[in-house]
């Protein structure tokens, strides 16, 4: 599936000196995403900040989020992952696009204006309408939790 998302270009060293978030293979499900900081930033063991990508988007398909998720190989290589975990990108938000930055490793890590840092994955949402009842009907799984379907 292939969906039409608004993009600003709020920084204008992406599409001159840096390409926009663009996928990098036919396949790829994630498209990186750029810390257009202005200047270098160390993050320090265990340090988290907010960088801005450079770019805001707006979804704006009530089907449609997009969450923003490390990158493989400096998530488990460098320890840079993000410091919400993943961030969610909700259909009506408007602003500037952000990365908060998280360095969970032993070392310092050096981030340069234009590093790919993350990426952006667009993912199908449902929206649930709850349907309150006093009893749900019984399936097989039972009512004991977590751990306790019996499977081994
Ligand atoms: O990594 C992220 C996570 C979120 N956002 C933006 C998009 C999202 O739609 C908005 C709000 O995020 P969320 O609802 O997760 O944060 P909140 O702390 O609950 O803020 P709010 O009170 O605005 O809902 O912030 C980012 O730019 N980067």
């Amino acid at each position: 599936m292939t969906a039409e998302i608004e993009l600003k270009r709020l920084d204008p060293r992406l599409g001159s000196e840096f390409p926009l978030p663009e996928y990098a293979t036919a396949l790829s499900a994630g498209m990186d995403l750029r810390a257009m900081l202005d200047q270098p930033i160390e993050l320090a063991p265990g340090e988290a900040q907010l960088v801005p990508t450079g770019i805001a988007i707006h979804i704006g398909n009530p089907g449609l989020c997009a969450v923003i998720l490390p990158r493989s190989g400096l998530g488990h290589k460098q320890g840079l992952v993000m410091g919400n975990l993943v961030g969610l990108i909700d259909a009506d938000y408007q602003g500037p696009l952000m990365v908060s930055l998280w360095n969970r490793g032993r070392f310092a890590i050096t981030i340069t204006p234009g590093d790919r840092v993350a990426q952006l994955v667009f993912l199908p949402v449902a929206r649930a309408v709850f349907r309150q009842v006093d009893e749900f009907e019984r399936s097989a799984r039972g009512e004991g939790g977590f751990g306790h379907t019996g499977v081994r």
